[in-house]
């Protein structure tokens, strides 16, 4: 434990709002102390709230929050946030099982007014409480803090679009510390370092470096209240769009800081303002400082040396293996190229941009675009890999039915992060992918059951020039297998028999084939024989091997790491429409359940969702009248 004394005192931020601002400052470097402390036991998101320490204590000094609503973007920034009201103590449960979330969550506290973790939705959700709040007659500050990174992403426009021509009272406070995941990209992110390139802002530091010593502390910040009331720089592109901006100014520097927020608070006229806040991700903790990703994510860490605990090496992660089958496609064929929306280390894309720098996009925290970018690129007559985690794919589900399957252009989308996650709990599970993209037409959709299956899917993908595809894959480790220098051309819509049985037929779609394999053991024990077969595609279906599995069994289980409505659902289509339910086949699609899982361990969400070993040979029981079903639940 960290010695804390001031910060001891906080129980909540009312216990902010009466202390001078030598005492907040103090809180500050407490706080980042506890925050530094509390991740290096329990791993997570680290940089980012380092960046925002002196900015959360001095919000939650001047608003009167949970009465003013304080919206986070992206919500991965929001320890420090957590630890000042009041959950403090259980901030070393961050993102275990039954602890608290990583993100920002309604259910968690009222100090957070709306959940988060996919980035840019602050503005909009903030303006929709300014606007809940005028029409309820209720005077209330709302303040979104919103990341450079995140600004990259068009729904930020969508919202700043509407909130300039609305003259609502909202506060957009602009966190910009420089860095997404990656360093930022995009012509914003240029245009913001411009800003702070101005006279004002510079004036502003000389002021702050220059004068604290000779005229004092106080006297800095009247001085800087002074600027900061005059400090419109005009014409900045928020002004041009109905904002009054502010800034820039030293996001750590409480001197600036509460001055600032004290006027915008007491401004009279109810109006959009943007302040433009100048931090540092891992700001206060050098290790963090130091690395080139600022300790984005980090594992759990020796506070001292900053050195993350590596978990023992295993089997290549599917990412990695997913790099690599890329790299040998496009080391074949010139016309493969790759996209990122922001996430270039996450998809493994930063090893392909070392064997092919100029063919691989990171177009910023902006999956619709990438989207649309890809089909346009297929259009004309390129491979574009589309690399995207199932949970962010979301946002660019219109883009993929109208853009990209209409015209049946071969984007390749390369889905990571497919079925839970774990630590990042339900705003990062890749549920629902196989459903919203199997329903389709035109589409390809296949699942890797191991790393080998995914290098043939890639190669498999890289192939398919008709028509859209995609192929997911889990986050994690594989399973150790050897792997081919380059994946071999599946034929498409043909699954695959592992083992051949007469009495029960598993067929699995993606890696829960490993726990297929397991429970086969378990029934083949009991004396029921079991197939396991390997669907590898969840579109198009190879009809002939379900037909077979269905007339040959007496049960037939499918199963898959994603909600109803996916590969089981297409299946049931299949049998139904082809009468093969009109004899007794005892059918039990498995699927994650109709719930959002929260943060665990992935085994443990595997459980909770019922989707282990032990599930699928308690289902086959029940499907033949055996006791068990209790192991079910
Ligand atoms: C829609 C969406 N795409 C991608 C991500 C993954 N992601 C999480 S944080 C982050 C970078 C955010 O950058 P910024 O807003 O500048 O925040 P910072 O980490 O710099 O504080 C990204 C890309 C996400 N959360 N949501
Ligand atoms: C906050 C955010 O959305 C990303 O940092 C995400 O947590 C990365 O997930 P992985 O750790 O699976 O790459
Ligand atoms: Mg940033």
């Amino acid at each position: 434990m960290v010695d804390t004394p001031a910060l001891d005192r906080i129980k909540s931020p009312a216990d902010l709002r009466d202390l001078p601002a030598e005492s907040l400052r103090q809180v500050a470097d407490e706080l980042r102390l506890e925050l530094v402390d509390a991740v290096s036991k329990t791993g997570g998101h680290l940089g980012a709230g380092l960046g925002v320490v002196e900015l959360t204590v001095a919000i939650h000094a001047i608003f009167n929050t949970p009465h003013d609503r304080l919206i986070w973007d992206v919500g991965h920034q929001a320890y420090p946030h957590k630890i000042l009201t009041g959950r403090r103590d259980r901030i070393r449960t961050l993102r275990q099982a039954e602890g608290l979330s990583g993100f920002t969550k309604r259910s968690e506290s009222e100090y957070d007014p709306f959940g988060a973790a996919h980035s840019s939705t602050s503005i909009s959700a903030g303006l929709g409480m300014a606007v809940a709040a005028e029409l309820n007659g209720e005077r209330r500050n709302v303040i979104a803090v919103i990341g450079d990174g995140a600004m990259s992403a068009g729904m930020a426009y969508e919202a700043m679009n509407n909130a300039g021509a609305r003259q609502t009272r909202l506060i957009v406070i602009l966190n910009d510390n420089d860095m997404s995941i990656a360093p930022p990209v995009g012509a914003m992110s240029a245009y913001l370092s411009k800003l702070l390139s101005s006279k004002s802002y510079q004036n502003l530091r000389h002021l702050a470096r220059g004068a604290a010593r000779k005229l004092g502390v106080e006297t800095v910040a009247r001085k800087a209240e002074e600027f900061a009331k005059g400090m419109v720089t005009g014409g900045t592109l928020f002004e041009e769009l109905g904002f009054y901006y502010v800034g820039p100014i030293d996001g750590h520097n409480l001197d600036h800081l509460l001055p600032v927020l004290r006027n915008i608070r007491d401004m009279p006229e109810d109006r959009p303002v943007l302040i433009h806040a100048v931090t540092q991700k891992g700001r206060g903790y050098a290790p963090a400082e130091a690395a080139a990703d600022k300790y984005h994510g980090v594992a759990k860490f020796d506070v001292v040396t900053g050195t993350q605990v590596k978990a023992p090496a295993g089997p290549p992660s599917y990412t990695n293996v997913f790099a690599k089958g890329l790299i040998a496609e496009a080391e074949a064929d010139k016309r493969v190229v790759a996209i990122t929306a922001a996430m270039p280390s996450g998809t493994g894309l930063n090893l392909f941009e070392q064997r092919f720098p100029d063919r691989i996009f990171d177009v910023g925290i902006a999956e619709q675009h990438a989207v649309t970018f890809a089909a346009g690129m297929a259009a004309d007559g390129m491979k574009p890999f589309c690399a995207i985690y199932s949970t962010f794919l979301q946002r660019a589900y219109d883009q993929v039915v109208h853009d990209v399957a209409l015209q049946s252009l071969p984007v390749r989308f390369a889905i990571d992060r497919a079925g839970l996650v774990g630590a990042d709990g339900a705003t990062h599970a890749g549920s629902f992918d196989v459903a919203y993209l199997g329903n389709l037409p035109n589409m390809v959709v296949m699942a890797a059951a191991d790393e080998v299956e995914l290098m043939h899917m890639v190669a498999t993908s890289a192939a398919i020039d008709d028509r859209p595809s995609a192929l997911r894959y889990p986050r994690g480790e594989g399973t150790g297998l050897a792997l081919p220098a380059r994946g071999s051309v599946l034929e498409i819509g043909k699954g695959r028999v592992l083992r051949e049985g007469t009495k029960v037929a598993i067929l699995s779609f993606g890696t829960r084939l490993g726990e297929a394999l397991k429970a086969a053991d378990e029934l083949n024990a009991r004396g029921l024989s079991t197939t396991v077969a390997d669907a590898r595609f969840a579109k198009p279906l190879d009809t002939e091997l379900v037909r077979r599995l269905a007339q040959e069994h007496e049960v037939l289980i499918t199963l898959e790491e994603g909600s109803v409505g996916g590969f089981g659902s297409y299946v049931l289509q299949y049998l139904a429409m082809g009468g093969l339910l009109d004899h007794g086949l005892k059918i039990r699609p498995m699927v994650l359940p109709d719930v959002f899982i929260d943060h665990d361990t992935p085994f443990n969400q595997y459980e909770a969702a019922g989707l282990n070993a032990r599930h699928i040979v308690a289902e086959a029981l029940s499907a033949l009248g055996g006791h068990n079903a209790a192991a079910r639940a």
